[in-house]
């Protein structure tokens, strides 16, 4: 029989807590000569680039960046590098993997692994701890009494630094226990309840079986998560990533690993967990922050989110990008031979529409097209005005003229007769002479200030964020909304828009700065946006002689490529810019942030999933046309209102067939679709025990929940507390005070985090709430409140909430499963204390 001791006998516990302490420390001592090894490689390294040679270069890079990253590893393991122990019944014994025997460990026993942050191995490479993602330590997280795996107990250490403090132990097998010591009290609620610090903590040493299933779900297709508040879906998420990384480092360390999340506030939440789990590597964003040079901070009203985010703006945007740019001239006019010829707005639009269609998209890159297509037209013009007879005519006086113009576009020179090699002299016509007189004409007007600078205003290289700003011009927007958006949605866009990004926009629509506000949904306009006009201009090698040569080349810059032609001695200041536009166009490549190459990667973590718009999921689909996916959803917590063209956007991100184009030409460009891939591998899993809430605070959830989403299943809470949540019923105007009142007097019974969480609004408000109060306060409307938790929380008039959008209940749903211990709620309603309370 087992000597169960659970709480009883200091003694025992405190012998078993010293016999650990031992092998503890020899797993540190191991440690020490490692880190020592790791410095000693690095050395190594850096003396062998003494010896100079090319090889030895490489080999020495090679060299110090394995050992740095070793070393870096190894780091990670100095607080609670052993987390976990392992007796299995005899005869269960894996080669290479039971720790040498100590005092804890008798001969007569069983196999005995011990599980920690980082695997260590003796000199003689016998495993002293393994790494918690290697599959000798699967046991650890999978054994249960109903299939104990051949494990009799699984034990807990609990550290503080190198120092365990306690213990916990489960019997997986008391039939096989004989004289195992079983020590418990109950540690591993106990660490459910600790304190929240303000950031995510790992959870390595307690994942529970359901929650490694997740972890160690097959890297390939798609890995789909779903479970109520506080079932650990994001943690579980971060801990595939380093389990991904450990297992399949070659394959998602190169391309990388990417995790999304709601806002920023969220990702600085999380962003310590994947480096106390030893993992640097992976790409942490907030779905504001996914494309570069911009920051969308801020959450549209439902009504806006709902329009903005989608799948009719792929279509409005498209129509955007092609639409005559702001500004652009409405004629065309060059004078050539004295004949002044003219294009005007018709015809103009008529090429543009021309252009676009037989460019598909990557609007910027067919600027070159368009300057071909208006010098056709324009000699087309010139033909029909009896041009070149004229030209022909005057041809003899001028003919040293044209053949000055003819040999620098390295064409034949035309003879007396105005053709060349003895042709007919011919006035537009198919011939060698027609040709060359065209050949001409194109030259000389090329050259054209008149021509270039139109070019240049009438096909801009446009950026994201113009073509969204131009869209705060009603008319403007009307034009590209077809029939996808009606008057009420081009109003409330275009004043949205032109509120938060035109360049006189009043204060409340940009930053004290001057900068756009933009939104999370904007974002990813300006992404789709960005596919639609192609590659940004980058500069190019081009030799200055090739610049000098070339008439597109304008102060430096191709006017048909926007690309400036690299030339080591132009300088900008020397040349006069003769356009102000160019100047313009100069400068916004750097004010705007261009949008840089667009990364992608092999894996993708999407968390709180239910909330991205169609849009954002082209977004992201852009980002992992090849990547494998983890993506944690709870349907219930959904802000989004059209959950059926989200799901559908999503089946198309993650099938590879996501929307908009791409920067390397591999494949698609400008949202044309493909055909469809086939359907890739997919793991869905639920979690279902809830490790955040205490079960009073998750009972009032769940009543939210049945109103939200009925028939709907609330996670089991694990967690008795004793503390009743309380709903106060008092006058709104009185909401404020109370607010407050109600953090001072929980400042005084918690020592972590409160989040005091009000209804989408007034920033003002939000400020005055939070005057005075320390960090651990946070005053956050209820969207900022995704995915966060809180030890206390405060929800202020329950009732706006839900009714301030059509999903109003399941937003409420999100904020009153946010604490972990106090709950208080202030409503104007007697109606929603009842419900909330059940009486
Ligand atoms: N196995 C575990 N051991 C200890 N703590 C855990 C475990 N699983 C989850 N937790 C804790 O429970 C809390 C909730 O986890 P998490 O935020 O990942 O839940 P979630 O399902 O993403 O919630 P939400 O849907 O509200 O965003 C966190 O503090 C997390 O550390």
């Amino acid at each position: 029989m087992s000597s169960q001791v659970k709480g009883r006998t200091a003694t025992v516990k405190d012998r078993e807590i010293a016999s650990e302490q031992r092998y503890v420390d020899l797993a540190y001592a191991r440690l020490e000569e490692m880190r020592a090894e790791a410095q000693a490689m690095i050395r190594e390294g850096y003396r062998q680039s003494l010896a100079g040679t090319k090889s030895s270069l490489v080999d020495r890079d090679a060299m110090v960046h394995q050992a740095a990253m070793r070393a870096k590893a190894l780091d990670v393991a100095d607080d609670g590098l052993v987390f976990g122990r392992l007796d299995l019944a005899p005869g269960t014994a894996a080669p290479g993997t039971s720790a040498p025997e100590t005092a804890a460990t008798p001969s007569t026993r069983g196999e005995v692994r011990y599980i920690g942050r980082i695997g260590v191995r003796t000199p003689d490479h016998d495993s002293l701890v393994i790494d918690w993602r290697a599959p000798a330590a699967e046991d650890f997280y999978r054994a249960t009494p109903e299939d104990p795996r051949g494990v009799i107990r699984r034990r807990v250490l609990h550290s503080r630094g190198h120092t365990v403090v306690d213990l916990e132990d489960d019997l997986l097998d008391p039939s096989a226990a004989d004289d195992l010591t079983v020590i418990g009290d109950g540690a591993f609620l106990a660490s459910l309840a600790r304190t929240r610090e303000g950031a995510m903590r790992d959870i390595v040493a307690t994942i529970q079986r359901e929650q490694d299933e997740v972890i160690r779900a097959p890297a390939d297709g798609t890995v789909l998560v779903r479970g109520a508040p506080g079932t650990g879906k994001t943690a579980v998420a971060l801990h595939r990533v380093a389990y991904l990384l450990f297992r399949h480092r070659r394959r998602f360390g190169s391309r990388g690993v990417l995790v999304v999340g709601p806002n920023r506030r969220f990702t600085a939440y999380i962003e310590r967990v994947l480096p106390s789990l030893g993992e640097g590597s992976a790409t942490l964003r907030s779905l504001g922050d996914l494309v570069d040079g911009v920051a969308g901070t801020v959450h549209d009203s439902p009504e806006l989110a709902r329009l903005k985010g989608a799948e009719a703006m792929t279509r409005v945007l498209r129509r955007a990008v092609t639409d005559q740019a702001p500004g652009a001239p409405d004629e065309l006019r060059v004078v050539h031979k004295g004949v002044v010829v003219r294009l005007d707005r018709a015809r103009l639009d008529k090429i543009r529409n021309e252009v676009h269609r037989r460019s598909r998209g990557s609007v910027n890159t067919a600027r070159a097209r368009a300057a071909e297509a208006l010098l056709d037209a324009l000699w087309a013009a010139f033909s029909d005005l009896g041009g070149p007879e004229a030209a022909a005519a005057s041809a003899e006086g001028d003919l040293g003229l044209w053949n000055a113009l003819l040999a620098a576009d390295g064409l034949e020179a035309l003879d007396d007769s105005g053709g060349t090699g003895g042709a007919a002299p011919a006035a537009g016509g198919s011939n060698g002479g027609g040709d060359a007189m065209r050949a001409g004409f194109l030259a000389r007007v090329r050259e054209q200030r008149e021509f270039t600078d139109f070019l240049v205003s009438w096909w801009p290289i446009r950026r994201p964020l113009d073509v969204l700003r131009s869209l705060g011009d009603a008319g403007r927007l009307r034009r590209a909304a077809g029939r996808d958006l009606d008057r009420d949605a081009v109003r409330l866009l275009a004043d949205a828009w032109s509120r938060a990004l035109s360049s006189d926009a009043s204060p409340s629509g940009t930053s004290p700065s001057g900068t756009p506000v933009l939104s999370y949904q904007d974002i990813a306009l300006l992404d789709e946006i960005d596919a639609l006009l192609g590659p940004p201009p980058r500069p190019s090698r081009r030799r200055r002689a090739a610049a000098e040569d070339d008439p597109f080349v304008v102060d430096g810059v191709n006017i048909l490529t926007g690309e400036e032609a690299a030339d080591e001695t132009w300088q900008p200041e020397m040349q006069e810019l003769t356009s102000s536009i160019e100047r313009l166009e100069r400068s916004r490549r750097v004010d705007d942030g261009v949008v840089e190459e667009r990364p992608e990667y092999a894996h993708i973590v999407v968390d709180e999933a239910q909330d991205l718009s169609p849009m954002q999921w082209r977004m992201l689909g852009r980002r992992g046309r090849q990547a494998s996916w983890t993506v944690v959803e709870d349907p219930a917590q959904s802000a989004w209102e059209d959950l059926g063209s989200a799901r559908e956007a999503m089946e198309q991100a993650l099938g590879g067939t996501g929307g908009g184009g791409s920067r390397n030409g591999r494949s698609r460009r400008g949202g044309r679709s493909r055909k469809p891939s086939p359907r890739r591998a997919r793991h869905e899993y639920e979690l279902t025990t809830n490790y955040r809430n205490s079960t009073e605070i998750a009972a009032v959830a769940s009543r939210v929940l049945a109103l939200a989403l009925p028939g709907a299943r609330p996670a089991r809470a694990v967690r008795e507390s004793g503390i009743d949540p309380v709903v106060r019923v008092l006058p709104e105007r009185d909401h404020e005070e109370a607010a407050r009142a109600a953090v001072t007097e929980l400042l005084e019974r918690v020592e972590g985090t409160i989040g005091l969480i009000v209804p989408i609004g007034d920033p003002a408000v939000r400020e005055r709430l939070a005057a005075g109060f320390p960090e651990r306060v946070q005053v956050l409307d209820v969207l900022e409140a995704k995915g966060l938790e809180f030890d206390a929380a405060v929800i202020v008039a329950p009732e706006t909430v839900a009714a301030q959008s059509p999903r109003g209940l399941r937003v409420l749903y999100v904020a009153v499963s946010r604490a972990t211990q106090h709950l208080t709620v202030l409503t104007a309603d007697p109606g929603w204390h009842d419900t909330l309370t059940a009486g």
